[in-house]
Formats: C-alpha cells, structure tokens, sequence
C-alpha cells in the first residue's frame, strides 16, 4: 500500500544560484530531520536539476523542474543583470501553472529567497503564507532596510563619483550594524552592480508583505542587528544558524575523491584551500599575480578553478592541486587544510568560520565586501587582501599574507570553532 501523503506542503522557491540553492537545500534537510510530517516540492530550472543530480535527496523531499526560461547558469557571471532581470521576469509564469498542477495538499507556506520579488504577490494571491529567505547576512539585510538613512546622511551618491577618500567615511547609524566605512557597503551602493540596486531595495521592501523572514545567519555572529529587527519589523524573524549540512560531515566517511586523498596525504593544517566561489573571477592580471604570490609562498594549496588549472599549474608550480569542483565543506573540515581564500560569499564565510579556518579575503563584489569586513574587523579572523581601489595586489603582497596565514603561530591561525556554538531558533519549526 502506498504510504499516506503528510497535510503540511512546503513549497521552496530559490533563486537560481549556487550560493542561494545550497542553502536552501540545507534548510529543507534541517526541517525534514526535525518533522517527518512535512513534504517539500522544491523548485528549479531543468538544468538545475542537472547540476543537483549527485544530490541524494532526503524523504518527502521532491524537485519539481520548469523550463530553461533564464539564461544558462554556465557563464551568467558575464552578464550579472541580464540574469536577474529574468529571473524577476520570466519565472513567474511556470511556477504558477507547476503549482496549479502539483498533485498535493495546497501548500501550507512557500520559502522563497527575497530577491525573487515576485513569489510574494503569488502567495498573497493564492492565500499561501510566505516565507522570505536571505541567504546573505542579517547584516547586508539590515543596510538595504535603512537605505533611507544612506540618503539622509549623504552616504548615497547617484553618480557614484565618490573619491577613495570619501569612501573611507564612517557609516555608523545603521541599527544593529557596526560602524563601517562606505566601502565596506555592499557595493550596489557605491559602485559595482548599481543597476540592479532598485531591484535589490524593491526585495527588502517587500518583506512587508511577507508572513515571515528567515536569515541564514549565525545568531551569536550578528545578535544584535537580529534583534534589532525582531524588534521592528511586524514580522516573524528567525535566524536559522549556519544553514551549512554540518551533520553530513561528521558523518561522512572520508577519502573517495582523489582530492580528498590528496588531502589525506599533506600534513596537518598545511594546505590552503583557494575559492573564488561558484560563479565570479578576478581579473586576468590579478590572477597572474596571485598565481605568482602563492608559488612564491611555497604553501600547499588545493585551488578550486574552472578553466584556469594549466595556468596555475605551469612553470613548476606543483605545490598542490586544482580542481574544477569540490566539496567545499568537506574540504574546509579535512585536518590537512589550515587557511581559506575566499571572495566571502556569505555561504563560505559562514563555512569558514565553522571549520574554524582563518580566511584571505578578497571579496569581487555585492555582500562580499561587507562580509570580508565582519571576518577582518570584527570577528578578527582573517587578513584582507583586496585593495578598495581594486588596484592589482602584488605576488610579493601576496606571498608575505599567505605566509602570515599559514604560520600556526600568528593570531590569525587561532581561529576558534563558531560552528559548534551555534544555535538553531527550534521555535521556526512551527510555522510549518
Ligand atoms: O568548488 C566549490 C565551490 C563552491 N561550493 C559551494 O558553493 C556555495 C557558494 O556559495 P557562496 O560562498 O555564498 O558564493 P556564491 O555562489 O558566489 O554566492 C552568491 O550568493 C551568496 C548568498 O546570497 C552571496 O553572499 C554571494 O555574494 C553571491 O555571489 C558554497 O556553499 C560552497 O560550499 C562548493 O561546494 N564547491
């Protein structure tokens, strides 16, 4: 006999993007771990569903696919607000006629990641509850939320003429937030990505109308802006913690992939796992010359590039290895790896810190920066390497930082653990 079909319908509606689909991932393993009751449609592209293919899915958990209506996610690096502009624009459609054919109870809430403005007017139309996922930090969310105050203070410039110096000013009255300089903002703000700030203002505007918030944010990392907003917004708020899929680690058997038994092999705290993220570069000569500082560091590296490996691996430089794609979590947890390059997209900062790695940040663009800002000043877990003028970072700068990072001695390398001191809002639970 067929088993029943449980009554309470979660819909998952993420955007398309590596750095927002894992985490909701997580978030659907987390809350089908902790309510069996619960069945999730989770919805994607057909070539997302591609790219999931090695993912094995947990009970009650099941894809549903519309078209390829975006542009294809290899190479959407090339044209940042074309992408988003479709995923604003010609999701919409699908999703609705998927949802009027899904076979299940109606859905008791769609999560949504809050950039996708428009999953808020189908719920509230539908009479489904929604709920807004950021998968940035609480943080970000709470500079977009007092864009008013940029405004007020002259911190905003629509021209974006704002010289190096005046970037340096102090931001220092956004609630929750710690001072920052303007060119710790997220860089729609003042720079790179300024088209699509309307888009991204109109997506935090829009939480009015949401039923619930939740940040994939480490409660103990930003409690106060968390707070903060629990207090003002008239909405339910919940920091799901590391939102990382933690409990797949411990348990994981170790050294199937030939990069996990490279790692297996060097010895402890040696390795530097490089990442640029799942879909971002740096420029052709800021590559030569990081290609360059790491040789000359003579540290052991594991370099996740696409594309790239001959590059990084010519003229002798075998200290290490590259590859493709890996997984990151597992590698940031191996024994052997002792530092983490990262460009701070929240999901690996938030990685990072939970495998208690120091990281060199060098953040390209959007949240990163201010990210890279939190690991540097404020949790004092790491070194910036990026320059705010985005002027080429030398290989000898380079070399003198990795070597600073990889020397078990020096502060940065006593990184603790957050990952264990961190706290899931079990009350989020019932608002499934
Ligand atoms: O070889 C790799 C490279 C990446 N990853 C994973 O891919 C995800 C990447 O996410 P993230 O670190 O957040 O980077 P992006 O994909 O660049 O993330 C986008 O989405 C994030 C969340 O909204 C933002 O913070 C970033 O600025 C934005 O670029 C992480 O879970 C990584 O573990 C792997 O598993 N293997």
């Amino acid at each position: 006999m067929d088993e029943p079909i449980p009554n309470c319908h979660v819909v998952a509606m993420s955007y398309p993007g590596r750095g927002h689909i894992n985490p909701m991932l997580n978030l659907c393993q987390l809350l089908l771990n902790c309510r069996p009751d619960v069945v999730v449609s989770f919805i994607v592209t057909q070539e997302w569903l591609g790219f999931l293919s090695g993912w094995t899915p947990p009970s009650n958990f099941s894809f549903h696919t519309i078209p390829n209506v975006i542009p294809s996610e290899i190479g959407r690096a090339k044209d940042f607000h074309g992408f988003y502009e479709a995923a604003l624009t010609k999701m919409e459609a699908p999703v609705e006629e998927l949802l009027d054919r899904l076979e299940l109870p109606k859905p008791s809430v769609i999560i949504y990641d809050t950039y996708l403005c428009w999953v808020v007017g189908m719920g509230n139309r539908r009479n489904i509850p929604v709920a807004s996922f950021y998968t940035m930090s609480a943080t970000v969310f709470s500079i977009f939320h007092h864009f008013d105050l940029l405004l007020l203070n002259h911190h905003f410039d629509s021209h974006m003429n704002f010289s190096e110096e005046e970037k340096k000013q102090l931001v220092s009255y956004i609630p929750g937030v710690p001072p920052m300089r303007i060119a710790d903002l997220p860089t729609p703000i003042y720079g790179k990505g300024r088209e699509v700030l309307p888009r991204a203002l109109e997506a935090v505007a829009l939480i009015a109308k949401a039923q619930y918030l939740l940040f994939t944010s480490v409660y103990e990392l930003e409690a106060q802006v968390v707070d903060y907003l629990k207090q003002k917004l008239p909405l339910k708020i919940y920091s799901l913690g590391l939102a990382i899929p933690h409990p797949n680690i411990e348990n994981s058997s170790p050294g199937k992939m030939e990069y996990m038994k490279w790692l297996d092999a060097q010895p402890l705290g040696s390795v530097l796992y490089i990442s640029q993220g799942s879909f971002l570069s740096v420029s052709d000569a800021q590559l030569d010359e990081i290609i360059a500082g790491v040789r000359a560091s003579c540290v052991r590296f594991l370099w996740v590039s696409r594309g790239e490996a001959d590059r990084i691996q010519e003229n002798g430089n075998n200290n290490g290895i590259v590859v493709p794609w890996c997984d990151q979590l597992k590698v940031l947890c191996h024994r052997s790896v002792g530092g983490f390059w990262s460009h701070c997209g929240w999901n690996s900062t938030k990685e990072g810190a939970y495998a208690g790695l120091p990281m060199l940040t060098f953040p390209i663009f959007w949240d990163q920066v201010s990210n890279s800002r939190l690991i540097v000043d404020e949790w004092k877990i790491g070194l910036r390497v990026k320059k705010d003028d985005e002027s080429l970072v030398t290989a000898e700068e380079i070399a003198r930082l990795v070597t600073r990072l990889m020397d078990a001695e020096s502060d940065e390398a006593k990184v603790k653990k957050f990952g264990k001191s961190v706290r899931m809002e079990g009350r989020l639970w019932s608002i499934f």
